[in-house]
């Protein structure tokens, strides 16, 4: 009888297979992991989705190291094999184990079987050797596709705190409904309301999840609710708004709620986050440039490059190019414009992006404030204390990187604006 792959290898060889759609076939993590992991038990689920980000963080490094033990790049599979073997052996994993998963996963492959004795040569050197040379590499940097750009409209000093973060991960904020006691908890209270937890483990075994007490959203990510200030009884419209971060927040202070968005399957999640936590909200399949009505306050999320969200998502940078930003660009300006005719006179919209390109914050508010003499920017970023003083811009938006609060452990990139619309 065929021995059974051991739990190691099974979540070794989802990560490769994770790493090859990536880095071959230019997927994002989440498009692709569904089917990837499947088959795999919970444990070996996270395991797997745990060393395929921290192959990606790492990915330059590891490049580094086999670049000595390489004389050329063999095929992609086995690259990333090796890949994850590398950063496995350096971060001191047992060499006996790290070694022979690896190559049993390579050997088994139909088409590269034959290379497991360089799999195996390459993996007894960088076990050697790595761990110690490992400590010496530089943070990775980004692709120059995208840190040009970032260097060219934050700096050199930025960018490169900015990639400390990106490597060190991101802990995992929590936003509390009101009255919730989240002391069971523990973790740390962010200036702006968050909870942060490090090292939380399985989201839904956290107490007062089924309850409903928190959801998980990112403490930048919170911002832009606190920024449009939802009031109890207004009508707030929440355009591109699931899986409902936002939606939850200003439901939650009182306000009647309409969620939009085009994903009926982000939707699911928004519905389902709402049951959790007891909360309602209207709820609108469709695209927003086709959505009438007046409302109090709308709130505009639009779709983005999320270059903000790479120390969550390490894989975007490695799949993409920046193909398809100037048509993103296009359609928020869109999005803006059809936002800002649902603004009741004397109401208020938020936009944001969670990008760290100008183009899709500060660009996007500047040729708004050009094109409409109705629209001026909000002061309620000036009354919430933990805004610091160097967030805000100059046309009056609100800039969050990465390295902002970078010793709690960071946040998402992300701009927002608060615009006013004047009374008839
Ligand atoms: C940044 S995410 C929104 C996150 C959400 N606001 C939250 O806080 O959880 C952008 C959303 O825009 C949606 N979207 C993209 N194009 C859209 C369109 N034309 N109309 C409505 N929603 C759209 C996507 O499905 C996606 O859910």
């Amino acid at each position: 009888m065929a021995e059974r792959p051991s739990a190691a290898t099974d979540a070794r060889r989802a990560t490769v297979a994770l790493l090859d759609k990536v880095l071959g076939e230019g997927r994002l993590m989440a498009e692709c992991q569904t089917q990837v992991l499947e088959r795999l038990s919970g444990e070996d689920r996270a395991r797997a989705q745990r060393l395929t980000l921290e192959v990606l963080r790492n990915l330059e490094r590891a490049d580094k190291i086999l670049a000595q033990h390489l004389r050329k790049a063999p095929p992609l599979h086995v690259r990333n094999a090796l890949r994850l073997g590398t950063v496995e052996l350096c971060a001191g994993g047992a060499a006996h184990g790290v070694v022979n998963d690896v190559v049993n996963l390579v050997a088994r492959h139909r088409r590269h079987g034959a290379l497991k004795g360089l799999v195996n040569a390459v993996l007894r050197k960088v076990a050697s050797d790595g761990p110690t040379e490992w400590a010496r590499l530089r943070v990775p940097r980004l692709p120059k596709w995208l840190r040009k750009p970032l260097v060219d409209a934050w700096g050199a000093e930025a960018m490169a705190a900015m990639e400390a973060v990106h490597l060190a991960g991101a802990p995992l904020d929590l936003t509390a409904k009101p009255g919730a006691d989240l002391s069971a908890l523990g973790g740390e209270a962010l200036p702006s309301g968050s909870l942060r937890l490090h090292d939380a483990g399985q989201v839904s075994a956290l107490p007062g999840f089924k309850a409903g007490d928190w959801w998980v959203q990112d403490a930048a990510a919170a911002m832009p609710a606190k920024l449009l200030n939802a009031q109890a009884g207004e009508t707030v419209l929440d355009l591109c708004a699931a899986p409902g971060g936002k939606t939850l927040q200003m439901a939650a202070a009182g306000a009647e709620v309409t969620a939009v968005d085009v994903s009926e399957g982000r939707l699911e999640r928004l519905r389902e986050n709402l049951a959790r936590t007891d909360l309602s909200a209207t709820i609108v399949t469709g695209d927003a440039l086709e959505i009438t009505g007046q409302f109090d306050a709308v709130l505009l999320d639009a779709p983005c490059s999320a270059t903000g969200t790479i120390r969550r998502h390490p894989d975007l940078p490695q799949a993409k190019d920046g193909a398809g930003f100037g048509e993103l660009i296009e359609l928020q300006a869109q999005m803006l414009a059809h936002a800002w005719s649902l603004v009741k006179p004397g109401g208020r919209l938020v936009y944001c992006t969670c990008s760290l390109l100008p183009d899709e914050g500060e660009c996007q508010v500047e040729d708004a404030l050009d094109m409409f003499p109705d629209m001026s920017v909000g002061t309620q970023a000036s009354t919430l204390e933990w805004v610091e003083q160097g967030w805000i811009t100059e046309e009056g938006g609100v800039r969050l990187r990465p390295d902002y609060w970078g010793d709690r452990g960071g946040m998402d990139g992300f701009y927002m604006a608060e615009l006013r619309k004047a009374a008839d």
